[in-house]
């Protein structure tokens, strides 16, 4: 995905549980008291839902950096958000090797919203979001889909020979949650094996609506990576079968024959995890404050 145009004027799902989740959370992350904080988001993408639901929680002094893999993203936030102050984006795959040594260890709070399905290296990602907070704590709230039925589309549309020579490498494209049986348990195992001392996993069931053809057919346009790689004459009727392949799984709602308007359901599941780096002490002291308290399964 790397038409950022696209996707900022089709995200209604990602921007939705992004404003919700960051509601829900906004007390929770351990702001700092001199209103200093340095966040960076992972995989910011056009980078609104960093501006617009991220940015306004945080103290007026803090410095924010958005990153993604995708240079095209990061030419298009830089662009359309260069008179923020204290704001930079730029390329970071969060899966690398070996971080840049600038961001390394530099930051109180990472956050991620809907990219980490797209990491087929889980746990390198993690590790790196552990080394970008500073050594001495800092806090992370990552937010992406254990599984979703456009994962399911895709492998019928694999094996169908007009799209499969497009579609060859379809798994690197699912979640690396979809297939897992416990994906709450195998995403806290993760954090704890890359050093996260305290957190909290949730995977929530969610549903989500969409109405009419034309609104599924562009969200999908806004995320497929397949798209891109086939003639744009080939687009329209690629969506066509991605709209059969859903009405035979079920998911669509009204019928178009009858005068109703059409609609589509995908449920899916989010994994919303809260992590910390190192508990809060204070003098020494591990320190339980009330919203600890009230994590629930915090370990
Ligand atoms: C669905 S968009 C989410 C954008 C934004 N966070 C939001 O909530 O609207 C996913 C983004 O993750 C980026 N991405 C995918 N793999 C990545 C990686 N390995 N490192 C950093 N970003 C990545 C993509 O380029 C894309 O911009
Ligand atoms: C009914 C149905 C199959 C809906 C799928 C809709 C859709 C466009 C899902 C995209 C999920 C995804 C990978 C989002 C993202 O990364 O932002």
């Amino acid at each position: 995905m790397n038409q950022a145009s696209l996707y900022q004027n089709a995200n209604q799902v990602q921007r939705h549980d992004a404003k919700l989740i960051l509601e829900e959370f906004a007390s929770t992350l351990q702001w700092r008291s001199d209103g200093e904080d340095a966040l960076l988001d992972v995989g910011s993408g056009s980078g609104n839902v960093l501006m617009d639901f991220v940015k306004p929680l945080m103290p007026r002094g803090a410095q924010l950096v958005g990153t993604d893999i995708s240079s095209q993203m990061v030419g298009f936030a830089s662009q359309h958000y260069r008179r923020e102050e204290r704001t930079q984006f730029r390329v970071l795959d969060i899966g690398c090797e070996r971080l840049p040594q600038e961001l390394s260890g530099g930051f109180d709070h990472v956050t991620s919203f809907y990219c980490l399905h797209w990491v087929q290296n889980l746990r390198g990602a993690l590790a790196n979001i552990y080394d970008l907070l500073r050594p001495e704590g800092g806090d992370c709230l990552l937010v992406f889909l254990a599984s979703n039925p456009v994962y399911e589309v895709y492998k019928i549309l694999q094996l169908n020979e007009k799209w499969s020579g497009y579609m060859q490498d379809v798994e690197q494209f699912i979640s690396p949650l979809h297939y897992s049986s416990n994906p709450g348990e195998e995403f806290t195992q993760l954090l704890n094996e890359v050093g996260f001392i305290q957190h909290n996993v949730e995977i929530r069931s969610e549903v989500f609506v969409y109405e009419g053809v034309r609104t599924l057919k562009d969200n999908v346009k806004a995320i497929c990576p397949f798209l891109e790689r086939m003639p744009a004459a080939l687009h329209e009727d690629f969506l066509d079968d991605f709209i059969q392949i859903v009405i035979s799984m079920n998911l669509q709602q009204g019928d178009q024959a009858n005068g109703q308007d059409q609609k589509f359901i995908s449920p899916y599941k989010l994994v919303v995890a809260y992590a910390r780096k190192s508990p809060e002490f204070v003098n020494n002291v591990l320190v339980e404050s009330p919203h600890q308290k009230r994590l629930k399964g915090l370990n």
